[in-house]
């Protein structure tokens, strides 16, 4: 069984299907991170986030590590995780996640993998997993997203929102919800009150 959890930046899918993950007691996979990944190893080698082919060559040694309390990715035996989350890869990310060759191999980095799983990112129903057989897509305003994000970060709400928005304009392309995805405005619900709606659904 595949779950897809899809969703705008910072709409809690993370958090959301690590939850429903470890109520399933399968392991859940952050296609976010391959992107992020690629992003902080094209920023650490000075490369252009542009270029595949000067990005392709950077990724022999990334490895996803689908843990249910929360994914790893690491560079052969360098963990990356830590530095994923950072304003400058949030910046950059969007730039690599545009590229069609990086696209292909995160795609197969993740049909790799031995369901069942929860499979969370931007296009999980639509493209990588289109026959998964439960599908959400997970919605809130950019305010709403900010001001969860600011206990997270330094930045003020309004840097974070103006970032957000920005973020969600540069993935729009991949950013359609599934046709049979099920939306949810998680906006006035807690994070256990999204992770007990897509609980109920799937019983
Ligand atoms: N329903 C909710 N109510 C309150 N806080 C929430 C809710 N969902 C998520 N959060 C919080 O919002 C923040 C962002 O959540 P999370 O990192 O899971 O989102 P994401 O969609 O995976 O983000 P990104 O797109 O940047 O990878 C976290 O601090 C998380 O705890
Ligand atoms: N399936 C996916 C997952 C992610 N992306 C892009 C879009 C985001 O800006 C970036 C980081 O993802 P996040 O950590 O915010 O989930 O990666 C994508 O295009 N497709």
């Amino acid at each position: 069984m595949i779950v897809t959890i899809d969703g705008v930046a910072a709409s809690g899918k993370s958090s959301v299907s690590s939850g429903v993950a470890q109520a399933l007691g399968v392991p859940y996979v952050s296609s976010g991170l391959l992107y992020r990944a690629v992003t902080l190893l094209g920023l650490e080698a000075g490369a252009d986030l542009a270029d595949p082919a000067a990005l392709l060559p950077l990724l022999s040694g990334v490895r996803l590590e689908p843990l249910a309390s929360g994914n790893r990715v690491w560079n052969d035996d360098h963990d990356l995780t830590a530095d994923l989350h950072s304003t400058r890869v949030d910046g950059g990310v969007s730039t690599v996640a545009a590229l069609p060759e990086i696209r292909e191999w995160v795609d197969a980095q993740l049909r790799a993998l031995p369901a069942p799983l929860v499979a969370e990112g931007r296009d999980m129903g639509t493209n990588v997993f289109p026959h998964a057989p439960h599908k959400f897509y997970l919605t809130a305003s950019p305010r709403v997203r900010a001001e969860r994000r600011a206990r997270e970060r330094p930045e003020d709400i309004p840097a974070i929102e103006a970032a957000l928005t920005e973020r969600d304009r540069q993935d729009t392309t991949q950013s359609a919800p599934a046709p049979d995805a099920r939306i949810i405005d998680t906006g006035p619900l807690t994070l256990q009150g999204v992770i007990d709606t897509i609980l109920n659904d799937l019983r």
